[in-house]
Formats: structure tokens, sequence, C-alpha cells
């Protein structure tokens, strides 16, 4: 037999476990804390409710009877709030309160006897963690990939549902050890420890899906351009490099496209800096509507863009190009106080395929901005290569 502490131990060290893990989610610093709050006040309640239960015999019947029950069901309602206030979906509160409601009913209505409430809180309990695992991994917009938070999680919840589930059917069957609710020894003191697990597994699992959701935003902002949403310098040249890296070893071709927006500056000077944003904004759209879906347009500077055509040869992009150039001439930019007629100059710089070693990102970015030099100069409005 392993040498396990008393009940009304464990149930002290569960609740304490879950106070300090109200306490982590309380202070978790993340950017985005959609749902840590509602599993703070989960763990809180559970916490309570262990406290209750080690309390059994001391003060009136319904306290650790019905009361501590009922706020270990109202735990795991709160905690199934905060996987949806995750997942950025409404909270159908009804379906959260029946299992505490009917944990409430159920358990005063059986206040005197042990293994009928052991039964009810081994069907509510149980159903809870399926609904919670249900919530969880249900497909939906929010859906993360999946990470190391979600297993965790899952594990804590199928942990729930699996112990709380076999004490209901053995004392269901007849066959539970315990007679009251702080006897030690068999599945009652085995149960606890798997609790303080639970406890553990499911809060550290929340928490660290939070920071991967976190992380994630942080990256989006790193890679990202705010204004335009588009990939910024720093992503669209780390792309560069990787495409170019991996042309160099499939032999593919490879194009690059530096675009500017012509005499932008007097955009802004006589529409107003916002509207020239409005310029950026919309270009930046038709520049996304007119690649494919393998190439990568970015914000390479203020006015200037990048588009990233991989498996292009020089011809090819020069149609891209042209296309592009076309759409900005034909189609004049909606501003505040009517149209904007603009146009945009583009450099070229491309590797042919079979062309040997690849120049590296600088040399392609300086030959594509060699053109664009050569296609301000030819008058703006125009699509050339580089000069050499
Ligand atoms: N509205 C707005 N303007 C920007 C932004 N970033 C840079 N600019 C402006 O872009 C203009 C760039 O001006 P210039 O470099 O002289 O280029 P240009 O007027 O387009 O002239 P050419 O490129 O030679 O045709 C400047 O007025 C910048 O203030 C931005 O995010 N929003």
């Amino acid at each position: 037999m392993l040498p396990l502490l008393d009940v009304p131990t464990m149930m002290v060290m569960t609740a304490a476990a879950s106070f300090a893990m109200a306490l982590a989610l309380l202070i978790a610093p993340h950017e985005r804390r959609e749902g840590l709050g509602l599993w703070a006040l989960a763990m809180l309640l559970n916490g309570l409710a262990f406290l209750l239960f080690a309390l059994d015999g001391q003060g009136p019947r319904w306290v650790s009877n019905v009361l501590a029950n009922t706020l270990l069901a109202g735990n795991f309602a709160l905690a199934l709030a905060a996987i949806e206030q995750f997942r950025g979906r409404a909270r159908p509160w009804w379906r959260m309160a029946l299992p505490v409601l009917a944990m409430a009913l159920l358990c005063l209505r059986h206040v005197d006897d042990f293994t009928a409430r052991v039964v009810i809180v081994g069907v509510v309990v149980p159903l809870q963690a399926a609904m919670m695992l249900h919530a969880l991994w249900r497909p939906g917009p929010q859906l993360q990939q999946p990470t190391r938070g979600m297993w965790l999680l899952s594990a804590g919840l199928a942990l729930q549902f699996i112990m709380f589930g076999l004490r209901g059917w053995r004392a269901g069957a007849g066959q539970f050890s315990a007679s009251h609710l702080l006897q030690s020894g068999g599945l009652q003191s085995i149960s606890l420890v798997l609790a303080f697990v639970v406890v553990l597994l499911s809060a550290l699992g929340f928490i660290l899906m939070a920071k991967a959701r976190a992380d994630a935003a942080l990256h989006h902002l790193a890679m990202h351009d705010g204004l335009t949403g588009l990939a910024n310098r720093r992503a669209v040249v780390q792309a560069l490099e990787r495409g170019l890296a991996q042309a160099a070893r499939s032999g593919d071709g490879y194009a690059l496209l530096l675009l500017d927006i012509d005499h932008f500056k007097l955009i802004n000077d006589s529409h107003g800096h916002l509207t020239g944003d409005l310029v950026l904004r919309e270009l930046a759209a038709r520049l996304r509507g007119c690649v494919r879906a393998q190439d990568m347009a970015g914000r390479y500077g203020g006015e200037e863009f990048m588009v990233l055509l991989p498996g292009t040869s020089a011809e090819g992009a020069r149609t891209v190009a042209e296309a592009l150039r076309r759409t900005v001439q034909e189609q004049p930019f909606a501003g505040e106080r009517g149209a904007i007629a603009a146009t945009v100059s583009v450099g070229l710089g491309a590797i042919e395929a079979g062309g040997g070693d690849a120049p590296d990102a600088t040399a392609l970015i300086a030959s594509a901005d060699r053109a664009l030099y050569a296609a301000k100069a030819g008058g703006r409005n125009r699509v050339e290569n580089d000069p050499g």
C-alpha cells in the first residue's frame, strides 16, 4: 500500500494548491487574458470546496454535504466559461448552471446518504469534464493549433472524468470502500491524490494555453506592418532568404519586385497624411489580391512594397509587375474627398532557373533597387529590370 497522507490533510493540500493556482492565474502577465480571470475564480471555488470537505463533521451537515459539492460543480462551470471565453464564444449560461443546480438539489435530497452523493458527484462532474473537453476541441474560428497547454489541460480533464466516474460507478455497484467522506484508504485516498494532480494539470495547462496565444500575438505584431497588415520588412526579408535558399537547392527561378508609389509626398501634401494612409492600405489590399498563394507581399518601407515571386522567371515577373502597375493606374484610390489618381514604379530583380549559385538576399534587393531607380529616372509609372 502506498504511504498516503490521511484524507483531510490531502483535502487541505488540494485546497492550498487551488488557491496558489488562482494567484498564479491572476498575476500571469499575458497580453491576452481571456478566460484567465474566470479560471482563477474557478480555482477559488475549488479551494473553498475542498476546505469545506476537510471540515466534514465539524459544522452543519449541509455545509460539507451540499454546499461543498455545489462549489465543486460551480468551479467546473466557471472553468467551462473560461474555456468558452478563451475560444471567443458566447457562454450559454443555462448549460453551465444546469449541472450546478442539479448537484445542489440532488445533494440536498441525499444529505444523509454518503454513497448516493458519491454516485451523484460521479455523474455530474464527469459530465462537466466532457463538456469542457468538447468546448476545448470543438472546431471553430479560434481553435489553436494543438499546443502543449491544450494537451496538459485535456490530460487533467480526462483524469477528472475517469477518477470521479470510477468513484461513482464503484459506489453505485456497492463496491466503494469508504463509508464517509474523511475515511482514508483505497479509492478514496487515491482519488484525492488525483484531485490534487487534476488541479495542477488543468490550471497549468490553461496558463500555458494563454501564454501560447500571447506569444503568437506578439510574433504576429513583430512580423506584420500595423498600417497595412502586410508582412513587415523583417518578415519579408526573412522569407526572401528562405526562398532563395530553396531556389538554390531546387534550381528554380526566383523573382523579386520593389514597388514604389510615385510622388507619394504630393498625395500626402495635397490630401493629408490620413488619406495617404488610406492609399497605402488600399494598395496593400490590391497587392494581396493580385499575387498567388505561394507569393508574398510585404511593406518594405514608407511607400515602398516588396513582392516575392518564387518559381518565377524574369519574364513571368514582368507580367505580374505590369498587371500591378496597370491596376494602380487604371483604378484611382478612394479618398475622403473623391478619387485619387496614383501610379507606381516597379524595379524587378530575378534569378533564372538553373542559374547556378543564387545571389544572396542583399544582392537581389540591391538589383531590384537599381531597377526601381531606373524606373523612376525613366519617367515613373513603369517596370524596369536592373540596368546592370
Ligand atoms: N501617409 C503616410 N505617408 C508616409 C508613410 N510612410 C512614409 N510616408 C511618406 O511618403 C513620402 C515619400 O516621399 P519621397 O521619398 O519624397 O517619395 P515620393 O514623393 O513618392 O517621390 P518618388 O518616389 O520619387 O516618386 C514622404 O512624404 C513620407 O512622409 C506612411 O506610413 N503614411
